[in-house]
């Protein structure tokens, strides 16, 4: 989709509730970890994140072989259904990227092939989920749902947008000037989204990559260049990417933020010092400190009877408690034409 073409407000669709029809389709929050560090705690606290706003649905865990297995461990313990999963790389190339873990996160590809999920929505580790959003699984088929990204930290310094101060969150600003050519894409950030494992979408994606040069953002790159013509961004309190604090404050009501990504530099909750850029603000400790109150909450434990049980997953009460009330639903401005 294009920049000016307005944006679908409408992110449920038909509002119709297609699961409760035929046949019980199978939905999951999934997300990524690789290695032997930190981030196993940044699952551990979505998991307990997403059990304290009462998701109907499990966090499956796509892991790499490098996990260890106390690692793994936590997170059975938690809840989560443990997935191994093989690495991806791009094809060899001289590129550099914005930041050398990147090149990993090809391996979030394999989530297509999760098949026995119709619908998933995907969570970077440094996530977290203050309001229920199952109701995003009612969005219609066929569509990548993300959140559109911002362009003004210098983790985008390689870019053209950078380098003319143009970012898709205000594109009245500065307008993308003419002899550039035609504005870039809409642009999602890939630490959250909505989408339909399929084996007909993850061998087109490995094929495709293949043919693809790695570029900065690795697989956010790819990924926006493989769903662009079925991108729909949906609002950015779907994935508040902290940056947005400082950078478009208009745009952010942080009272209604439903799901905070933790991606600026310094902000992860367990490296937290508040030495780095912004990360002195009264916001970002608010935020930070909520991360810890959900990871510290022993009530907030995988126990058993906290889960969800697999029937209870299905059942049209817990998929229409769900759903938002219609008023609840925000909707991005459209941007205007650049
Ligand atoms: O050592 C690591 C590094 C990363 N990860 C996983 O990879 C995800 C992505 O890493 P970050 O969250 O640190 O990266 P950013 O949020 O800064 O990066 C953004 O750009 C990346 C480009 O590759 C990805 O698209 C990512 O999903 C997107 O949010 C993590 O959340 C985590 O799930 C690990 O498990 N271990
Ligand atoms: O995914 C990346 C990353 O999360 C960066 O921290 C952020 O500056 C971006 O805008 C982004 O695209
Ligand atoms: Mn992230």
């Amino acid at each position: 989709m294009a920049p000016g073409v307005p944006i679908d407000g409408n992110i449920l669709g038909t509002g119709k509730v297609s699961t409760v029809n035929t046949g019980y389709s199978k939905r999951a929050y999934v997300t990524f970890l690789a290695g032997n560090g930190d981030y196993v705690k940044g699952v551990v606290g979505l998991a307990k994140g997403l059990r304290k706003v009462r998701s109907a649905y499990p966090l499956v865990v796509a892991i790499l072989p490098d996990v260890p297995e106390e690692h793994r461990e936590i997170l059975r313990s938690q809840g989560c259904i443990v997935r191994e999963i093989e690495p991806i790389y791009p094809p060899e190339n001289q590129i550099q990227f914005a930041m050398a873990y990147y090149v990993i996160n090809y391996s979030k590809l394999r989530i297509w092939n999760f098949e026995e999920y119709s619908k998933m929505i995907y969570l970077d580790a440094d996530i977290q989920v203050f309001e229920n959003i199952d109701h995003l699984f009612d969005t219609q088929d066929g569509y990548f749902y993300a959140v559109m990204d911002c362009f003004c930290e210098k983790t985008w310094s390689h870019s053209p947008q950078f380098s003319i101060g143009y970012c898709q969150q205000c594109p009245e600003k500065i307008t993308w000037p003419a002899e550039m050519g035609s504005p870039p894409p809409l642009y999602f950030n890939a630490g959250m989204f909505v989408f339909e494992p399929s084996r007909l979408t993850y061998e087109s994606l490995l094929g495709r990559l293949q043919i693809t040069p790695p570029t900065p953002f690795a697989e956010q790159d790819f990924l926006n260049m493989f769903f662009q013509k079925t991108y729909k961004p949906i609002p950015l309190l779907y994935n508040l990417v902290l940056a947005m604090l400082w950078r478009h404050p208009e745009n952010v009501e942080v009272e209604k933020v439903k799901v905070v990504h933790y991606c600026a530099a310094g902000s992860k909750p367990w490296r937290y010092t508040g030495e780095e850029a912004n990360m002195d603000r009264e916001d970002i400790k608010m935020l930070v400190a909520k991360w810890w109150d959900i990871y510290n909450d022993e009530s907030l434990d995988f126990n058993g009877e906290n889960s969800v049980p697999e029937e209870e997953t299905f059942s049209r009460s817990s998929i229409l408690s769900s759903m938002p009330e219609p008023a609840a639903i925000s909707y991005v401005p459209a941007p205007s034409a650049a």
